[in-house]
């Protein structure tokens, strides 16, 4: 942590709307620090697609180091489908950030906002609550970049450890007695898994139950990956905190997505032991990238949890209180009328983001 009551925040806003959708974010924050007496330093630093494009470098070393020295970083989003590099993949700092730095926890709430249209018709899912836990530094994304390919096949491997699943398994269900304390009501941790096929989800499921005998208090139970997609679209008022293995939680993250508006009001924390990137789970959508019609809400509410958890490092209550009033901020600029694009509306990345700001105190 820095100087008392400032905190150094790495920004790296990437490509296309991650551009757009940061600035708009730095927009609400730096009057929000000021009305909360926080100290906010920003540094933004170069990297993605474009930036590989222009000098064949993705990700500096200085832009991965400067990041690692701050004490929490925000992210726009990065990679552009015709910009790939020689094994034709492409740039994604955001995983090199999660590999390099242990960001094990891909926390990614899903919740209605009042005044945004979810997907299902059923009132319950107005009440749509719930967190999914994408494990982010191992699954079927730890051979990345090295998995085995030839003329006749390709192959990735999928790694589960019993150290990463154990600190998974803890963060949920801390998060779910957090949340439980908050609400009011009981917490229920899910593991979801396809502990039926493969051994090393059955692995996963056991040590999990291991860690779950620690928390006696909270709820536990087990859902298979296919199952919970269909439940998702059920019934999802009735999930809580929904750890998962890596590519699981990508996939499920963006189905939870669109039962509360879309990508754009997808929020996400990729947390460590020591580091956290706070980023929209969205990527950077070439289809209405310069356009100034992107939905900030998702990083909005990501700088929340970035502030959010600085105070649970020590930042000072008036992160903690910064945090309450920005998420409240959003929900109330929705509930009064704001209606982003991606929800048939006309308001669009700088009207929103100004719309919140004029709730921030009110
Ligand atoms: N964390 C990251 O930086 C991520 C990067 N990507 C990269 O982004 C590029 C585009 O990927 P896609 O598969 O198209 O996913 P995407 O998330 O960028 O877009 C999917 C759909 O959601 C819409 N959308 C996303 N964010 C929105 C927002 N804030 N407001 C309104 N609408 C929004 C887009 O217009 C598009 O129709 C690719 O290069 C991909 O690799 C994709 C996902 C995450
Ligand atoms: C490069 C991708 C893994 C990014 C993504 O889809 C995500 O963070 O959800
Ligand atoms: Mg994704």
């Amino acid at each position: 942590m820095g100087q008392s009551n400032t905190v150094r925040v790495a920004v790296l806003p990437g490509d296309g709307i991650g551009t757009e959708v940061t600035e708009a974010t730095l927009a609400v924050l730096e009057p929000l620090a000021k009305r909360h007496g926080i100290g906010i330093a920003t540094e933004t630093l170069p990297a993605g697609a474009f930036h590989y494009q222009a000098t064949g470098d993705g990700f500096p070393e200085a832009s991965f180091r400067a990041a690692a020295a701050a004490d929490a970083i925000l992210l726009g989003a990065m990679g552009w489908p015709g910009i790939r590099q020689a094994d034709g993949t492409e740039i994604a700092p955001q995983l090199d950030l999660r590999f390099r730095l242990g960001l094990y926890a891909g926390v990614r709430p899903v919740r209605a906002i009042p005044g945004v249209p979810v997907a299902l018709a059923d009132p319950r899912a107005r009440g749509i609550d719930l967190v999914l836990i994408r494990e982010s530094t191992e699954g079927l994304f730890h051979s990345r970049g090295k998995g085995l390919v030839t003329e006749e096949l390709a192959e990735e491997t999928l790694r589960i450890t019993r150290t990463v699943t154990e600190k998974l398994s803890r963060f949920a269900f801390r998060l779910a007695q957090r949340r439980s304390a908050q609400r009011g009501r009981p917490g229920k941790v899910t593991l979801v898994d396809k502990a039926n096929v493969f051994r090393a989800f059955a692995f996963m499921r056991s040590v999990f139950d291991g860690v779950a005998a620690e928390f006696p208090g909270v709820g536990s139970g087990h859902h298979y990956v296919d199952a919970m997609a269909l439940d998702l679209v059920r019934k999802p008022w009735e999930f809580d905190v929904l750890p998962t293995e890596n590519m699981f939680g990508d996939i499920l993250s963006d189905l939870g997505a669109g039962l509360v508006g879309g990508m754009g009001f997808s929020p996400s924390a990729d947390i460590g032991d020591e580091h956290a990137v706070f980023q929209p789970a969205h990527g950077t959508a070439p289809d209405i990238a310069g356009q100034g019609i992107a939905n900030p809400t998702a990083t909005l509410l990501s700088a929340a949890m970035m502030l959010d958890w600085l105070a649970s490092r020590g930042a000072g209550q008036g992160f903690a209180d910064a945090a309450t009033e920005l998420e409240g901020a959003v929900d109330r600029a929705f509930a009064a009328g704001l209606r982003t694009a991606d929800i048939g509306g006309r308001d669009g990345t700088v009207a929103t983001a100004k719309a919140v700001l004029a709730r921030i105190g009110g």
